[in-house]
C-alpha cells in the first residue's frame, strides 16, 4: 500500500512538472511565405537555387532545438520568392497577425520570409499590427540544401526572440546572422552575403547569443500600438511607385506615372534627395494633379532632409527623412488612405 502511495506520488509529480514545463513555454505562431529559407538546389556548393519549395513542417523538423524554448505551431501563407511579394500577401498577413495576437494562447508570431523584401513586409507590419507581442521575420541567404546553411541557426534565433519577454513593445523584428534589428532601420545591404541584414543609420537593437537575447536599443520612431494606421477594412492599398534618378533622366521616364492611377510617386533622387532639371516639372505637374511627390534617395546612408537644396514647401513636396524608397513607398500607401494633406503626410514621415 505504502509502495503503490509513493508510486502514485512519483506519477503525480512528474505529470505536474511536465505540464509545467509545457505551460512555461511561450507559444509561437509561424506564418511561411517561401524565400531562399525554404529553397532548394541541386547542388550544395552552387548558386543556383529556387526560392520557397519546403514547406514550414520541414523546416521546423530540421531544428528539433525549437521545441526546448517554445511550443510551435505553424501554417503556410503563400510559397513565392519575396521578389514576387504584393500587397494582397501584406494585408493578409497583416489582418490575420492582428486575430492572432488577441488571442490568450499566442505569445509571439515568427514570419519566414524571403531577403529581397524583408524590410519592406517588416516595416508594412510595423505600422499595421496592432499588438505590443513579438512579431519576428526570419529568411536565409542560403538554401536549404547548401553547406553551412544560415536558415536553421536564423529560424532558431528568431523563435527565440519572439519568445523572449524582453521582445515585447519592440516593434516589428527581423532575427538574421545574430543580429536583431528593428524594422524601419533595417535594410539589406549585400546581394550574398549572410550578414546582409543591418541598420546603417541608427545600427541593430541587440542580438541573439546562445538561445538568449540582449537588446542594447529601442527605436523612438512611432510603430505598432502607436500607428495610426488599420488595414482591418481595406482590400487595397492606393498605388505608389518609384522613379530611380541618375544623370541625364530624361523626363519620359516620369510622364507615364501621372496618366496611370498613381496617387504617389517616391523619387529616389540623387544625393539629398534632389532632382534633376528634366524631371522637375513633371514633379511639380504631378503636384497639380493631386499625386504626392516624397523625396528620398539613392544614397544608402542619411536622412533626405526638408530644405536642403529643394525647397519642399514651395513645391508641397514631402521629405522621407531616415526611410529608403522601397520603405518611403509603404508610408506613402498607408498615409494615403488616411489623408492627401501634404503636411501631415510630411508629419508621418517625421514620427514614423
Ligand atoms: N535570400 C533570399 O531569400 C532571396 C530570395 N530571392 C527571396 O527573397 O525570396
Amino acid at each position: 500500500m505504502k509502495q503503490f502511495k509513493s508510486f502514485g506520488l512519483v506519477v503525480v509529480t512528474l505529470l505536474f512538472s511536465v505540464t509545467m514545463a509545457f505551460a512555461a513555454k511561450p507559444n509561437i505562431h509561424i506564418l511561411a511565405t517561401g524565400g531562399t529559407i525554404a529553397g532548394t538546389g541541386s547542388s550544395a556548393t552552387g548558386t543556383s537555387y529556387t526560392a520557397g519549395q519546403v514547406a514550414i513542417s520541414a523546416l521546423l523538423d530540421a531544428v528539433p532545438e525549437i521545441k526546448d524554448i517554445a511550443n510551435v505551431t505553424g501554417e503556410q501563407i503563400v510559397k513565392i520568392g519575396s521578389q514576387d511579394m504584393n500587397d494582397q500577401v501584406w494585408l493578409t498577413l497583416a489582418k490575420k497577425i492582428n486575430e492572432l495576437l488577441k488571442r490568450a494562447d499566442i505569445d509571439g508570431i515568427v514570419i519566414t520570409h524571403g531577403t529581397d523584401t524583408m524590410e519592406e513586409t517588416a516595416y508594412f507590419l510595423n505600422l499595421t499590427v496592432k499588438s505590443d507581442k513579438p512579431v519576428v521575420l526570419v529568411g536565409a541567404m542560403r538554401p536549404s540544401t547548401a553547406l553551412s546553411a544560415d536558415g536553421p541557426l536564423n529560424l532558431y534565433n528568431a523563435v527565440v526572440t519572439a519568445a523572449a519577454k524582453e521582445s515585447k513593445d519592440k516593434g516589428v523584428l527581423v532575427a538574421m546572422n545574430g543580429l536583431i534589428l528593428g524594422a524601419q532601420s533595417t535594410v539589406k545591404m549585400n546581394t550574398v552575403d549572410v550578414q546582409t541584414f543591418q541598420a546603417p543609420n541608427s545600427g541593430a537593437l541587440g542580438y541573439v547569443l546562445n538561445g538568449k537575447v540582449f537588446y542594447n536599443q529601442v527605436t523612438l520612431k512611432k510603430h505598432t500600438t502607436q500607428s495610426v494606421f488599420d488595414v482591418t477594412h481595406l482590400n487595397a492599398l492606393p498605388k505608389v511607385g518609384i522613379v530611380y534618378s541618375y544623370s541625364n533622366i530624361e523626363a519620359d521616364m516620369v510622364t507615364p506615372m501621372l496618366n496611370n492611377g498613381y496617387k504617389g510617386i517616391i523619387h529616389a533622387g540623387v544625393g539629398n534627395g534632389n532632382i534633376h532639371q528634366n524631371i522637375f516639372p513633371v514633379l511639380t505637374d504631378a503636384r497639380q494633379k493631386g499625386i504626392l511627390v516624397v523625396r528620398s534617395s539613392r544614397v544608402p546612408t542619411g536622412p533626405t532632409t526638408l530644405d536642403a537644396e529643394v525647397d519642399d514647401a514651395k513645391y508641397q513636396f514631402v521629405a522621407s527623412q531616415e526611410l529608403n524608397p522601397q520603405k518611403s513607398r509603404v508610408l506613402l500607401m498607408l498615409a494615403l488612405t488616411k489623408t492627401t494633406d501634404w503636411k501631415q503626410i510630411q508629419q508621418y514621415f517625421n514620427e514614423y
